[in-house]
């Protein structure tokens, strides 16, 4: 049934499988999509979903993964289930201070049981290694700067320096020094503005703007698109009330995905669904890649309607919350039964 209505859904969004699960070849591209998403749902802090204009019809489009977990469950039966999650607005709530976008202790301990059960990964827009900060888990895979730093399973060929040594993988690595350069460049274009501040994440440079004067966010992006213009090597996708700049290479939360399968050893499994939470824009690209699968469950995180190819939603943290904790509850119940 769920299967059903994703090949229907896939149908309408004229979607086609054209996709391969073995890593892309990187190659330089011009940014496609100028993603703006800075309506997050948040309103002072406090979600009201309930009289958001057109949630409900949007939610009958979205179905409440919490609403569908019997059928995700039923359709998950004799699979392999892999987890993927984004981290901020989806393990952790929407803050004006980026260093302190904590994860809940509740929260980490449900990661922690899902990926007793089910391989996880976490694929972020931070650099890799702040997100494991935040999360400290040694049971998860991590992904950071949008997947363009990925510390995969061993077997991983490519995570392998000439020694045999593990390492990460880095497709934008020689871009670190114009990364670098540019993080510099955009500290000073800023330095000006109240309350605008850089975040560098490896191989990715946020710019935010949640603490900037409302009066003042167009001079911000018109100072920071006229400094990234200029730069071919550059491209500038927007999140919420962040400007992202990031190395113009072709790939994105959807190739990480499809590398994490990949290195887990799933690339050609017919029994794999691949299910991804998240809440942004740059999360649609991992969405996508489910979604040409016709396998898995992309699962969006809103309180507020928005444009997504995702099937199913959550509304905030705190049902992200409920819904890992009934995967683990579940896959702990179908071992008992079956011993
Ligand atoms: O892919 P993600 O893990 O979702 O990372 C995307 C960006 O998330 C962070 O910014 C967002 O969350 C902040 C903390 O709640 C908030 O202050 C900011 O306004 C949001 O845009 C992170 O700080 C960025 O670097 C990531 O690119």
């Amino acid at each position: 049934m769920m299967m059903r209505r994703l090949t229907k859904f896939n149908h309408t969004m004229g979607f086609q499988i054209t996709h391969s699960n073995r890593p892309k070849k990187v190659k330089p591209f011009s940014c496609p999509t100028n993603y703006n998403d800075n309506n997050d749902g948040t309103n002072g802090g406090s979600l009201i979903p309930d009289d958001v204009p057109g949630y409900a019809s949007w939610l009958a489009k979205h179905p409440s993964a919490l609403n569908m977990f019997d059928s995700i469950t039923k359709e998950a039966k004799g699979k392999k289930m892999v987890v993927f999650l984004d981290y901020d607005g989806t393990l952790s709530p929407i803050v004006d201070d980026p260093d302190k976008a904590f994860m809940s202790a509740e929260m980490r301990k449900a990661v922690s049981e899902v990926a007793k059960h089910f391989p996880t990964s976490i694929i972020s827009g931070r650099s890799r290694e702040k997100v494991k900060e935040f999360v400290q888990l040694s049971n998860v895979y991590y992904a950071g700067s949008h997947g363009l730093d990925i510390m995969a399973p061993p077997r991983a060929v490519k995570a392998c320096d000439k020694k045999g040594n593990e390492g990460a993988f880095q497709p934008a690595k020689l871009f670190l020094p114009e990364i670098q350069k540019m993080s510099k460049e955009l500290e000073d274009t800023i330095r000006e503005i109240q309350g605008a501040r850089i975040e560098d994440n490896k191989f990715c440079i946020s710019v935010h703007y949640r603490q900037v004067p409302s009066k003042d966010h167009e001079l911000l992006k018109e100072k920071v698109k006229y400094l990234v213009r200029d730069r071919s090597n550059f491209c500038l996708t927007e999140g919420k009330m962040v400007l992202e700049v990031r190395p113009a290479i072709e790939w994105n939360k959807g190739d990480a995905l499809n590398y994490l399968l990949d290195t887990l050893g799933f690339s050609n499994a017919k029994d794999v669904l691949p299910l991804y939470i998240g809440d942004d824009r740059t999360d649609e690209d991992a969405f996508k890649v489910i979604a040409s699968r016709r396998e898995g469950f992309p699962i969006i995180v809103s309180s507020i309607p928005k444009d997504t190819i995702a099937w199913l939603s959550l509304r905030d943290p705190s049902e992200v919350l409920a819904f890992l904790l009934r995967l683990a509850k579940w896959k702990k119940s179908e071992i008992h039964f079956f011993k």
